[in-house]
């Protein structure tokens, strides 16, 4: 799916209808595409070190790097259609969207200490993951990094950290398959952009096994505190599925290609200390004082100045951050691929007919 001329010039023309300011880091972000796609890599002289605003223009630019044109086209479109879906959300103004994230029931968000802790709430279901449940991280994420908490922290109800994706999410599709994996496509990618886009300190509190898109998600975090119960599972090829949430490149980067393949090619569940010597995991607790200590610990993270941590955690983020968004979109690109194919119905259908088969 390769976004034509046309499509592009429908982008340039909805940019001009936004009806929300995006921000300069997201209008910077659009600048540098649109150069790149039609001019190509940066070949311009540097501005001077007090020439702030062109400066930052050709920073962003060249930090592109060699882009195909194309692909800059395409991540331009991308970033357009989801600005637009977000100016279009029902225009209910901030309070309106904070409770909307707070009444539902399988996210729940709360604030306290500074923290903003959101909570995977289907316990019965391990806390596998609905497409409304994606939309609601999607808006806590956004309210929390604008809000006056100073870190986002995730965690789960019951035994399960998180299962995953709902596999569920799709076979009630009205529309047919094609159809249903086009939209699992954009709510997957602005799902995992809101990731990429976090300004804050983000945590992950992981109370026991962790399953696909909860585990790829990690290398997205600042930080991930496991109890010695946890273990990290990214099934994929069982499931006809290719790694999401930017795995492809931040575990490698993270662990090495050859333990990367380990988990993301052949499935290898590991244990919460297996996850900390892979780097995946910040460190380990005891079951009996995790939520004391991890808690404990987050709320003393939560002292320190907010606006340090962000501009830290912008400097860290800042380089890879266009790296993120592309391999983000190509991932999501693939999804849509995979989605219709034999092997993701017959893994799919493997697990809705389990206990009928284990019953026979
Ligand atoms: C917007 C689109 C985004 C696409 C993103 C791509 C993401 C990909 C992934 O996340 S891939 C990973 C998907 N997850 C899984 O493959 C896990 C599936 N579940 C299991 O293997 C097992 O349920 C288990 C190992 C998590 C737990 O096993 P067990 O202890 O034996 O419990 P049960 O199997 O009886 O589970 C209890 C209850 O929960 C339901 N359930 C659990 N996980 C899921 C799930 N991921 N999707 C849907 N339902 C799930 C399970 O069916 C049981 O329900 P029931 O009691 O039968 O009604």
């Amino acid at each position: 799916m390769r976004a034509s001329q046309q499509d592009f010039e429908n982008a340039l023309n909805q940019v001009k209808l936004l009806k929300k300011d995006p921000g300069n880091e997201v209008k910077l972000r659009l600048y540098a595409l649109y150069k790149q796609a039609t001019d190509g890599p940066c070949n311009m002289p540097k501005p001077g070190m007090l020439d702030f605003v062109n400066k930052a223009k050709w920073d962003a630019w060249n930090a592109l790097g060699s882009l195909p044109k194309e692909t800059a086209r395409q991540n331009y479109v991308d970033l357009v259609s989801s600005l637009s879906s977000s100016s279009e959300a029902p225009s209910q103004g901030k309070r309106g969207a904070d409770e909307k994230a707070r009444e539902s029931k399988d996210i729940l968000v709360t604030s306290e200490d500074g923290i903003t802790k959101i909570t995977f709430n289907r316990p019965t279901k391990k806390n596998a993951i609905t497409s409304q449940m994606y939309r609601d991280i999607i808006l806590a994420l956004k309210n929390a990094s604008t809000d006056n908490t100073v870190m986002a922290v995730f965690t789960g109800t019951g035994d399960y950290y998180c299962s995953g994706n709902d596999l569920t999410n799709f076979t009630s599709a009205t529309g047919g398959i094609e159809e249903a994996a086009s939209n699992g496509a954009v709510l997957l990618r602005d799902f995992v952009n809101s990731f990429i886009d976090f300004p804050k300190p983000l945590v992950a509190v992981v109370n026991g096994p962790a399953v696909g898109i909860s585990v790829t998600l990690l290398g997205l975090f600042d930080g991930v505190f496991a109890s010695d119960r946890a273990t990290f599972h990214t099934p994929f090829s069982q499931l006809g599925q290719s790694p999401e949430a930017c795995s492809s490149y931040t575990f490698p980067k993270m662990m090495g290609s050859a333990k990367a393949a380990e988990m993301l090619l052949f499935g290898k569940k590991l244990t919460a200390r297996e996850a900390w010597a892979q780097g995946l995991v910040t460190e380990v607790f005891p079951e009996n004082t995790f939520e004391t200590e991890v808690w404990t610990r987050l709320k003393t993270y939560a002292k320190l100045p907010p606006n340090v941590m962000r501009i830290s955690k912008e400097l860290i983020r800042k380089h890879e951050k266009q790296k993120l968004y592309t391999v983000n979109a190509e991932k999501c690109a693939a999804a849509l691929e995979r989605m219709p194919r034999e092997e993701y119905a017959k893994a799919l259908r493997n697990f809705l007919f389990r206990k009928a088969k284990a019953k026979l």
